[in-house]
């Protein structure tokens, strides 16, 4: 039995963990998907489109360590290049982006090929995805197949960002040499030792300077896989801890040092004041921050200077120093194990609580309403998806069980993400229940995934925020394009489900048609519950609104003139 150059691309991807992987069909990689389906150890999963195939292969990544996902040459490739690259670059996810490819004979030869531009070179394809992922490879050949494969799946695990690969149609099929073990595919950083010690060494002495230290965890913690290490130099310290809003869930809010999460102007809890305080005159260590201009509320809240312990995932800034050689993890243990064990006393108050009263069964559904509902649903298995939009202000204010899980796409801010997202973080990992919060306007851009959640029997719930419009761009800047036809969510799931399946679409309207519509979302099991949740067009988070006006003079900042 021969073994060929797509087997070789499964028995690696399967070595690193990979259970499942997306496809969408095309004529450039149907051979190419006939060999992944020889490798019994994982399962090919469909999407709709290529645009939702790369969202399922982003989700996967976050729920089950790294992904990947199969489309046709340009017209899937392109679209997946938005989500399977570019949005999995900004959110520090390793994807890897297989696109089937010209016959090898093509080349070179004048021939205009379907499916493509229409000219006679088909190197394009791989020149754009150089500009938004770690590495590339194009395989025209079934010797060189073993390692360039190789290859993109080292650089796409050591710097957690995505890569490329493509693979003509007539190659995937060819004999192909077996894989070597899988260490060589996932290199240790080898690590400096003198500059680990003396960046710990410094920081060390930078923190004991002060007896007011302030944690503020970020987003990166989490890619750097240094969730672990930062609670464990949280404890040794005793500090107050806050978080950024793309960090939820990335520090356990159980912590006897959890304060809220720091957003400047819409910060929660004691965060605002105990971060601006330390950065003022004491000692801020930021863990793994993204200091965006939606982050620090338009360049309005990004404390910066001479009192910040700069910790990312690959350089520390202290004291007007700067270390590399070393990871977040590593620098954290030693650290960890370095500072003094004089606690310094969490500062402020404990941390904030969602305290929102119950509405009465027969009122008119609020957004209030439905976080408080939601909130009560969190369970340390529980992951939460919260889509651009209120959704984010909505899920900050929540409570975290310690190990309950948030995901938001802060960064690329791609509506529509949540759901192809939603559903191939359920694939990765089934053992945990998915809740999706997702707006009427998101919803209508990707909800075909929906259909794959029936398909695939994935116990979803997703709460679609039915606001008739964008909220968070009418909060920002109306105009008649933030209004969108109002769909019947509920009445898209018999749709959805066709002759087979066990999707179940219920309204919302009062309070007590949610706790019902719960009920039943809970008990079902062999499909997803939408539940579309109508609330007023103006009921949204105040914090949205502050939020959103500070952004939007950010956003009109006239052009500085230069008059030399
Ligand atoms: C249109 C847009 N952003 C612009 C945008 C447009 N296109 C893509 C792909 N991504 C984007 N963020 C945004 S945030 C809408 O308010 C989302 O509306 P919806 O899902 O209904 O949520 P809210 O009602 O809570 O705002
Ligand atoms: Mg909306």
């Amino acid at each position: 039995m021969t073994f060929t150059v797509g087997e070789y691309l499964a028995e690696r991807l399967v070595q690193i963990g990979l259970k499942d992987h997306f496809a969408v069909a095309g004529d450039y990689n149907l051979v190419l998907l006939d060999q992944l389906l020889k490798n019994k150890h994982w399962n090919q999963i469909y999407d709709c489109n290529e645009l939702n195939c790369g969202f399922a292969a982003e989700g996967y990544a976050r729920s089950h360590g790294a992904a990947m996902c199969v489309v046709t040459y340009s017209v899937g490739a392109i679209s997946a290049m938005n989500s399977a690259l570019g949005g999995s670059y900004a959110e520090h996810l390793p994807v890897l982006l297989v696109s089937g490819c010209p016959n090898s004979n093509d080349y070179g030869t004048g021939h205009i090929l379907h499916h493509t531009i229409g000219t006679t070179e088909y190197a394009y394809q791989q020149e754009m995805c150089k500009q938004i992922c770690v590495a590339t490879e194009s395989i025209t050949q079934p010797f060189e197949a073993p390692e360039k494969i190789d290859r993109v799946i080292r650089e796409m695990m050591l710097h957690q960002r995505p890569a490329y690969l493509e693979i003509s149609c007539n190659v995937s099929g060819l004999e192909c040499d077996r894989p070597g073990p899988l260490s060589e595919l996932l290199p240790e950083l080898v690590t400096d030792r003198k500059s680990l010690d003396a960046a710990v060494e410094a920081a060390a002495k930078f923190i004991g300077k002060s007896d007011n230290v302030v944690m503020l965890v970020g987003s990166k913690v989490r890619p750097a896989k240094a969730e672990k290490a930062t609670v464990e130099l949280a404890d040794k310290l005793g500090c107050a801890v806050t978080i950024m809003a793309a960090a939820k869930s990335c520090f356990p809010e159980q912590h006897s040092g959890f304060r809220g999460a720091y957003w400047g102007i819409v910060s929660t809890g004691d965060a605002e004041k105990l971060v601006e305080d330390a950065n003022k005159s004491g000692v801020l260590i930021q863990v793994g921050p993204n200091w965006n201009d939606y982050a620090t509320v338009g360049w309005h809240a990004w404390p910066r200077g001479k009192n910040v312990l700069l910790i990312q995932p690959n350089r520390v800034q202290v004291d007007g120093r700067n270390y590399g050689g070393f990871t977040m993890k590593e620098f954290l243990k030693e650290l960890a194990k370095k500072v003094s064990a004089a606690p310094k006393s969490a500062q402020g108050t404990k941390a904030p609580v969602l305290d929102i009263k119950a509405s009465a069964p027969a009122d008119k559904l609020t957004c209030d309403e439905m976080t408080r509902q939601i909130n009560n649903l969190l369970t340390p298995t529980t992951t939460l998806f919260a889509e651009t939009g209120d959704s984010w202000f909505n899920a900050l204010r929540m409570n975290m069980p310690n190990g309950c899980r948030v995901e938001t796409e802060m960064q690329w801010g791609h509506i529509g993400w949540s759901i192809p997202s939603g559903f191939g973080s359920a694939i990765g990992a089934r053992d945990r229940q998915h809740l999706i919060m997702c707006g009427d306007g998101s919803f209508q851009l990707t909800c075909q995934e929906v259909g794959q959640m029936v398909r695939y029997q994935l116990p979803v719930i997703i709460f679609l925020i039915d606001n008739h419009g964008y909220g968070i761009e009418i909060a920002i800047h109306d105009g008649p394009y933030n209004y969108i036809q109002n769909w019947n969510y509920a009445a898209l799931m018999p749709a959805f489900n066709g002759e087979t399946g066990h999707g179940l679409g219920l309204m919302a309207k009062t309070a007590g048609e949610l706790e019902d519509a719960i009920k039943k979302g809970l008990a079902n099991r062999k499909g997803p519950t939408l539940i579309q949740c109508v609330i007023a067009q103006d009921d949204c988070t105040k914090d949205l609104l502050t939020w959103g006006k500070e952004v939007a003079s950010t956003n009109a900042r006239p052009p500085v003139i230069n008059d030399f």
